[in-house]
């Protein structure tokens, strides 16, 4: 089937000639036999980097009025608007900020692209653009099982398919176990494929001996001379701490995994091939980058002169620790990436890499969802890393989405994937991610605390106002639709009692059920300011004891914020713990929570040194200093910064809403 069949305008297929898209890749093919042009409800589940984005450009430019592509993740969405923004005659809004906006301005476009909390925030918000589209694509539909914001995806669809029966619907997935059960749930026909552009070939590592799956071997040399790096793990999830890693061969080079990793990455670049090395941890990553530029990769793949200029470029973003480490790899042909580095270097190493500009990526598992940079060979370092009750094998889907990286159209014959194990974890890493299949998809919704956000924003936009009622709006998720909305009826009603205990929703007498359920006026400034409600509740008794302090500063209103749910935490690592402890001693009269009272003595010395790192920022000093004395990454301060605006509005919000004026807080956002 080819491009120019398809029911688009000529200058869109020309488009498309020009970047090699003229012949519909196999499962595109079966999309637009499903009907993804003619407005029926598809769900496309396949393989990384097999032509998904193509699927949504042809929903999006076939739809009969202004579409919406939902993205999960903030620097995706970046991505997608650019190449949607490139179509000719189509314009395009991108929504991912400003929480509590409707995004009116975006009303006009043919095209929006935004994060499922962003539309969960502008129809919370009254937005009436939603109602008008026509089309909506959900990508990375499998995020569906993501804690926080799998909730928000299945509520956010099912509100916006109940307010447009006719609203076509087409959901993206990578492979998992039951695609069959998102397509039933949407009411769409299922397009399922493992067809991939070129082929991979998955393998094991044991010592420099690769097997891989389609019977060929591989045999690299492991220096042995070396002394492995990977031993001191440090955080994940991106910055927690982490046990150490060097148990897969310590004392034994020829299987020390750090040692495997740069032996596979070295024969790969020496055959012409860029690659990929996955491990569990920031710290890791920068571990390796540092040991793989020891090896000359930039000369093995003559591209020395490109290499230092990528590490200028990554010079101009920042004179932080982490940028200079960063730059000293690129010169050497090597880069890491992680969550917490700043958007402007992660942007240098991916356009970098894409240029081949760069012979090896050194990156925690984010690299993997969804950003397209398609590499000779992927290797996995590590397959377990530390979750909330201990070391972890990381789920079949992750590693999937970490190997589908693997091979690059029309350059190479094959994509290779490589897992490093070790004699006794070779036939588990086997059969766990060679042979074993992918994850189902499994619904979040129950988790009491997104039950208690979603219930309250049902109540503050009057969806609902029974407890009937709330499940009638929940009748649409995908929850309801695999175990029935009836079993959350339990949960629900204890929701509604924890909303009424924090003084978010009451309860008047009358209605259907004896009573009807209404949003507090703080219940609904907290539902539209878009924070949850315990972080509305914290901020309005955070307030009070503001406004009976002497003397509230700047460093009152950021522990205030901080010490909310919506505020990320940070790691207080234990040479610091007693120098927050003086700091916090020290502020006392400014602080509004008293040393003896939480329940959680760490996650609050946490949020204090959160607001010190922001105080500290609004009284000037420099994203370098911070960075140096806190150990902090440069973008984990970048997203504390936006995330505290976010938090110091809604905070301006409630204290209007509850008649407290606390000027402390508008001087700490002005200056923010
Ligand atoms: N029919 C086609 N012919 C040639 N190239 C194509 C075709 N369809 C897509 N491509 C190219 O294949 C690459 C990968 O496509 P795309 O990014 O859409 O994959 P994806 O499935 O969305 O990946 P991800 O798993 O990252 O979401 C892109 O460079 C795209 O231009």
């Amino acid at each position: 089937m080819r491009v120019r069949d398809l029911p688009l305008s000529p200058s869109v297929v020309d488009h498309f000639a020009e970047r090699g898209v003229r012949e519909l890749y196999p499962p595109q093919r079966a999309a637009v036999d499903a009907g993804v042009c003619e407005g029926a409800d598809v769900v496309a589940a396949v393989p990384t980097a097999s032509g998904k984005t193509f699927v949504a450009q042809l929903a999006l430019l076939t739809a009969d009025g202004p579409g919406l592509y939902v993205c999960p993740l903030r620097a995706l969405a970046r991505e997608k608007y650019e190449t949607f923004a490139a179509l000719p005659g189509v314009d395009v809004g991108i929504s991912t900020g400003d929480f509590d906006a409707t995004g009116e301005a975006l009303a006009g476009n043919d095209v929006v692209v935004a994060t499922s909390e962003k539309v969960d925030s502008a129809i919370r918000n009254g937005a009436s653009w939603v109602d008008e589209l026509a089309c909506v694509v959900v990508d990375e539909v499998h995020l569906l099982g993501a804690k926080r914001r799998g909730p928000t995806l299945e509520v956010t669809l099912a509100t916006l398919r109940r307010r447009n029966p006719d609203l076509q619907t087409v959901a993206l997935s990578a492979t998992v176990d039951n695609p069959d059960a998102i397509a039933d749930w949407l009411d769409a026909a299922l397009v399922e494929s493992v067809w991939r552009p070129v082929d991979l070939r998955t393998g094991v590592a044991v010592g420099g001996e690769v097997d891989f799956d389609d019977g060929t071997h591989l045999s690299v040399d492991v220096d042995s001379d070396e002394v492995g790096v990977a031993g001191e793990g440090d955080g994940d999830d991106e910055d927690r701490p982490v046990e150490e890693s060097g148990e897969d061969g310590e004392g034994d080079d020829e299987h020390d995994p750090t040692e495997v990793t740069a032996a596979l990455v070295a024969d790969a670049v020496a055959d012409g091939g860029q690659c990929l090395a996955f491990v569990r941890s920031r710290r890791e990553a920068v571990d390796l980058a540092e040991r793989l530029a020891e090896d000359g990769l930039a000369a093995e793949l003559g591209i020395e002169d490109a290499a230092a200029a990528a590490a200028e470029e990554a010079t101009d973003v920042d004179g932080t620790l982490p940028g200079r480490q960063l730059a000293d790899c690129l010169c050497a042909g090597v880069a890491f990436h992680h969550a917490g580095l700043r958007s402007g270097h992660r942007g240098v190493v991916e356009s970098a890499f894409r240029e081949r500009d760069v012979a090896c990526i050194c990156a925690t598992p984010t690299l993997a969802a969804g950003v397209n940079v398609p590499a000779r060979r992927v290797v996995v370092r590590d397959q377990r890393r530390y979750g909330e009750g201990g070391m972890a094998w990381i789920p079949t889907l992750e590693v999937h989405q970490m190997c589908g990286r693997a091979g690059r159209p029309g350059l190479d014959p094959h994509g290779e994937a490589v897992l490093v194990a070790d004699a006794d974890t070779r036939e588990e890493v086997r059969e766990r991610y060679v042979a074993g299949e992918p994850e189902a998809v499994e619904s979040q919704l129950a988790d009491p605390g997104s039950l208690r956000t979603h219930v309250l924003a049902a109540v503050a936009t009057d969806f609902a106002a029974t407890e009937s009622e709330i499940l009638d709006v929940f009748e649409g998720t995908f929850y309801a639709r695999e175990t029935g909305a009836g079993s959350l009826a339990d949960a629900v009603a204890v929701a509604v009692d924890d909303l009424v205990a924090a003084g978010m929703v009451a309860r008047e007498t009358g209605g259907v059920e004896d009573y009807r359920l209404v949003a507090t006026a703080v219940g609904e400034t907290t539902s539209k300011q878009y924070v949850r409600p315990e972080t509305g509740e914290r901020i309005v008794a955070g307030l009070r004891d503001a406004a009976d302090l002497p003397e509230a500063t700047t460093l009152t209103a950021f522990e205030v914020i901080c010490d909310t749910p919506d505020m990320q935490d940070t790691y207080l690592g234990n040479a610091e713990r007693a120098d927050i402890y003086r700091f916090a001693r020290t502020n006392a009269a400014h602080l509004t929570t008293d040393m003896t009272e939480p329940d959680d003595f760490e996650g609050w010395l946490e949020s204090v040194k959160t607001a010190r790192i922001l105080d500290e920022w609004i009284g000037g000093a420099t994203v370098e200093e911070l960075v140096e004395q806190y150990r902090i990454g440069p973008g984990d301060l970048d997203s504390r910064v936006e995330r505290a605006e976010w938090l110091l509005s809604a905070a301006e919000a409630l204290g209007e809403t509850i008649g407290v004026r606390v000027p402390a807080v508008s001087r700490a956002r002005s200056r923010l």
